[in-house]
């Protein structure tokens, strides 16, 4: 039995602890809204995130990141993206005044805005060694609505260090919710992130009305270019067919649960960013994970055109029709070019 801090109150993050205290852990949520943690403590719901669910009543829920941390052997992180940096800021201080030094595993699938950097690479950089256990990422096709009516879930864990993966399977493993270990942090995380940008693709091809010839199009040449990215980056292009990359990108990009599909959708359909985001109101990464794509495909010179015909829907109010038409009018490729520069 662990004590596990759950840092996000949102869909994904209530889920996961629900779950962890399925498995028998000690396990405390900490989110910033106050009506929201009050909700989880006195009715076990989180209605806005997940309507209709009955939470499990050993759960428990608080504003006080102190609280949390206290004693706590792992620290899960499940904030989106753009709130990584200063939620693990506050872990950090927090942990320098505390006698305890947790496992950090973080469930958030994105790239930072800027840096570009991966989440464990985020969580290191603010985290000092001194201050905790390695940093695992748990990651792979996962709907917090499925996970949470205890449907059939498999899922991986990354980690430099197999032991503390090891550790992590054992965490959250039980007979619906099955997890593997890999030691390929870099493909796992960039499976991950850029996955949600092949989703809006997906789900916008479908708000179009293309048939199921393009949806397959669209997920196999999406995962090209996911796995020319990730080897540029240092990833194994194995990893890209397993549960973080092939598997990930399937259920993103087919499900109706999928905020990214669902943005993308309501594209196709020519209804404005703005509007679907305002009332989507839960994260959709990949709008943002468009632009790290954007500049990580020029940075490192990687052909990206999915990505990048997203990004310019997204970011250059161009027309969503156009860009389908500009890319089947390119020059003819190769399907064995895996590592096709940009230009
Ligand atoms: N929902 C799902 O089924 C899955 C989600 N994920 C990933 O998990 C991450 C979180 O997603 P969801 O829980 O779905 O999002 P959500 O939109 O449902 O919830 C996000 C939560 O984070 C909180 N938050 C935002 N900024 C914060 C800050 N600065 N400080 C403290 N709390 C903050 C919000 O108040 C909210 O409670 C994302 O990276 C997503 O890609 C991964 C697998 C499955
Ligand atoms: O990552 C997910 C499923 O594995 C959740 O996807 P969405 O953020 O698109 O809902």
């Amino acid at each position: 039995m662990h004590k596990i801090a759950v840092l996000g109150s949102g869909s994904w993050g209530t889920v996961l602890a629900n779950l962890l205290v399925e498995n028998g852990h000690d396990v405390t949520v900490w989110g910033r809204a106050e009506k929201e943690v009050a909700e989880i403590n006195d009715q076990h719901t989180n209605t806005h995130y997940l309507p209709n669910i009955q939470l499990r009543s050993a759960l428990k829920a608080t504003t006080s990141l102190k609280i949390a941390l206290t004693n706590s052997d792992a620290v899960l992180f499940v904030v989106p993206t753009k709130a990584i940096r200063s939620v693990a800021k506050q872990v950090s201080a927090q942990l320098a005044k505390l006698q305890t030094k947790p496992l950090i595993i973080s469930a958030t699938k994105g790239l930072e805005q800027v840096t570009d950097l991966r989440i464990s690479e985020v969580l290191a950089e603010e985290i000092p060694v001194a201050l905790r256990q390695p940093i695992v990422i748990l990651s792979g096709p996962s709907h917090a609505e499925e996970v949470i009516k205890d449907d059939i879930t498999t899922l991986a864990v990354a980690s430099t260090d197999e032991l503390a993966s090891k550790q992590v399977q054992d965490i959250f493993m039980n007979d619906h919710f099955r997890v593997y270990t890999n030691t390929d942090v870099i493909g796992v995380e960039v499976g991950a992130a850029l996955k949600n940008v092949i989703a809006i693709g997906a789900g916008a091809v479908h708000g179009l009305d293309y048939g199921d010839n393009a949806k397959a199009a669209l997920m196999t040449r999406g995962l090209a270019e996911i796995t020319r990215m990730g080897v540029a980056l240092g990833a194994d292009p194995l990893t890209f067919s397993g549960l973080s990359g092939l598997g990930d990108l399937i259920v993103t990009c087919t499900s109706v649960h999928s905020r990214n599909w669902r943005a993308g959708d309501a594209l196709g359909q020519g209804k404005k960013l703005k509007d679907i985001l305002e009332n989507m109101g839960m994260a959709v990464e990949g709008v943002y994970t468009a632009k790290t794509a954007h500049d990580l495909s020029i940075k490192e010179n990687i052909d990206m055109p999915i990505s990048e015909a997203i990004y310019r829907v997204l970011y250059e109010d161009k027309d969503i029709q156009a860009e389908v038409n500009n890319m089947m009018k390119r020059k003819g490729k190769s399907e064995n070019e895996l590592m096709r520069p940009r230009f």
